[in-house]
């Protein structure tokens, strides 16, 4: 088991956003989190990552206890995120993006690098190499030196997740990674994706494409308003009556 979540819960004010979440997932396993919108998915995401705390319960990563930590011991630690809502520099290469996602990994940051000794150029050249190597991987190493603005959506898609594998990651949460792709493009997705796994790492993987979902996921956990009611295979989720009636009326999905 790499990441397991004990009796979550996290209130906002008075609206509980999760109540008493408890799953694991284990080394390289692709977990699919699932729900109508609002049932908590994208704050679980952030609990994991330290973004936030519980209110209660327990997060274990890897045997340690990681609630508490700051968001970059936890990248540090191995977990790295992409985001529902494109974060990257539009201004940077796709290049510079993700060496600032590899980082996080490195003696000296990137700031301080500016002022280099050789140790610091050697580690530099080592990140420019990762960082072209995760472009390679995800499909768009011929965009090296393309400001990020500038690329199509689904490459940009692809370059957040090539960001968050330059830190090296064991176990990497996708928000919403298809949102706004063509077919071919999910279609391509989900290649990477079994990529991702064939290299031994974890995925958590948040997502309203149903058919991308039920191809790449193993094993789902359902939320609805906060609570996890089912938990299962793709068939066993599919046929769960709790899990039918939740998406019921949900035009969204
Ligand atoms: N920082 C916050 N402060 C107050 N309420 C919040 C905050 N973040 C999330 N919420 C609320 O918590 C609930 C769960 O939100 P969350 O974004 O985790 O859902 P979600 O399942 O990711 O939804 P979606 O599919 O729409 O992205 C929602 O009711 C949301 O309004």
């Amino acid at each position: 088991m790499i990441l397991a979540l004990e009796k979550v819960s996290k209130n906002f004010g008075g609206l509980a956003a999760l109540s008493d979440v408890s799953f694991s997932i284990g080394k390289g396993e692709i977990l699919g989190v699932i729900g109508p919108n609002g049932a908590g998915k994208t704050t679980l995401f952030n609990l994991i990552t330290g973004v936030l705390s519980p209110s209660e319960g327990r997060i274990v990563y890897q045997d340690r206890a990681i609630v508490g930590l700051k968001p970059h011991k936890i990248t540090e630690m191995g977990i790295s995120r992409t985001f529902q809502n494109i974060r990257l520099f539009g201004q940077m290469t796709a290049l510079e993006n993700v060496m600032v996602g590899a980082h996080c990994r490195t003696k000296a940051g990137l700031w301080q690098g500016l002022w280099q000794t050789k140790a610091q150029q050697k580690e530099e050249k080592a990140i420019r190499g990762k960082a072209r190597a995760m472009l390679e991987l995800t499909g768009i190493g011929d965009e090296v030196n393309t400001f990020a603005g500038a690329l199509s959506y689904g490459k940009q898609r692809r370059l957040e997740i090539a960001r968050a594998l330059a830190s090296d990651p064991d176990l990497l949460l996708l928000d919403e990674p298809a949102a706004g792709m063509n077919e071919s493009e999910t279609e391509d997705l989900r290649l990477l994706i079994a990529k991702i796994q064939q290299l031994g790492k974890a995925v958590i993987l948040i997502e309203h494409d149903m058919h991308l979902m039920m191809n790449v996921c193993e094993r789902f956990v359902v939320l609805n308003f906060g609570r996890k009611i089912a938990e299962g295979s793709p068939v066993s989720i599919q046929e769960n009556p709790a899990v039918i009636e939740a998406y019921l009326g949900k035009e969204d999905v």
